[in-house]
C-alpha cells in the first residue's frame, strides 16, 4: 500500500492580498513560510518516508516543498517539477482583486469561475500580456514554459480543463510510482490539487464545488494496489 501526500502551498503574497493568482509567479508571504514549515512539522510526526516529490514550476509551491522536505529531513529525495501541476490558469482574472471582481460581475458569477467544474474564466488575449500590480510587473510567459507542447499553453482554465492537463502527468508519471509501492509527496496549488482529488476520490462534478483545500495542511492518502483510497487524513495543528 502506497502513501500519497498532497500539500497546497502556504499563503502566497497574492493570497494575502486576495488577488487571483493563477499562473502568475508570486512568492510565499511571511505567514505562508510559517504554514509551510508547520506542514513539514506535522508531516514529520507521521514518520512517512518518501521516495519521490513532485511540484509545479511556480515559486510558491517549490518554496513550500523545500520547507517541508527540510522539516522532515528528506531534502535528498528525487524531485520533479512540471507545469502540469501549476495552479489553474485564471486567464484575464489574474492580478484582479476577488472582492472587486465580485462587485463588478456579481458574487454568483465569481463563485462559478472559482468553484464550478466547467465554467471558464474570461480568457487572456496573449502571452505577450504582462500583469502589473502595485507598480510591479509580472510576465505571463517565460522560458520555464518552453517545453509545453505547441497549442497546449492555456489562456484560462476551468477546473475541468485543469484536470485534463494534470491527468497525463498523473497517469504517465505519478501513478506509476505509487503503483510500484513508492510513497509520493506533491506540493502544488488549490485548484490543481482539487482536480487531482476529484480524480483520486471519484468526486462528482457537482460535489467538487464544495471542496476547499487549505494552505499548508497535508492531506495523507493510503492507496490500495489499484490506487483506490483506503483512508484520507488531513493533518492540522488542532
Ligand atoms: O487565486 C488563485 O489562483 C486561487 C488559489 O489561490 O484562487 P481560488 O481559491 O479563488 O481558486
Amino acid at each position: 500500500m502506497a502513501k500519497l501526500v498532497m500539500i497546497r502551498h502556504g499563503q502566497s503574497e497574492w493570497n494575502a492580498k486576495n488577488l487571483f493568482n493563477g499562473w502568475i509567479d508570486t512568492k510565499l508571504s511571511p505567514l505562508g513560510i510559517e504554514q509551510a514549515k508547520e506542514a513539514g512539522q506535522l508531516l514529520s510526526e507521521t514518520g512517512i518516508e518518501f521516495d519521490h516529490a513532485y511540484t509545479s514550476v511556480l515559486t510558491r509551491a517549490i518554496e513550500t516543498l523545500d520547507f517541508v522536505l527540510f522539516e522532515i529531513g528528506q531534502m535528498w529525495i528525487p524531485e520533479s517539477k512540471s507545469w502540469r501541476l501549476n495552479e489553474r490558469n485564471y486567464g484575464a482574472l489574474q492580478g484582479l482583486n476577488k472582492a472587486d471582481a465580485a462587485k463588478k460581475w456579481g458574487d454568483e458569477q465569481v463563485h462559478q469561475w472559482r468553484r464550478s467544474y466547467d465554467v471558464l474564466p474570461p480568457l487572456m488575449d496573449s502571452y505577450d500580456e504582462e500583469v502589473t500590480v502595485e507598480g510591479e510587473t509580472y510576465p505571463s510567459y517565460d522560458r520555464r514554459y518552453a517545453d509545453v507542447p505547441e497549442g497546449e499553453l492555456p489562456y484560462g482554465e476551468s477546473l475541468k480543463v485543469t484536470l485534463e492537463r494534470v491527468l497525463p502527468y498523473w497517469n504517465d508519471e505519478i501513478s506509476k510510482k505509487l503503483l510500484a509501492g513508492e510513497n509520493v509527496l506533491i506540493a502544488a496549488h488549490g485548484n490543481s490539487l482539487r482536480a487531482l482529488a476529484k480524480h483520486i476520490e471519484g468526486i462528482s462534478d457537482d460535489d467538487i464545488m464544495g471542496l476547499e483545500i487549505a494552505n499548508g495542511q497535508p492531506i495523507v492518502y493510503d492507496l490500495d494496489d489499484e490506487l483506490k483510497v483506503v483512508s484520507k487524513t488531513i493533518l492540522t495543528k488542532d
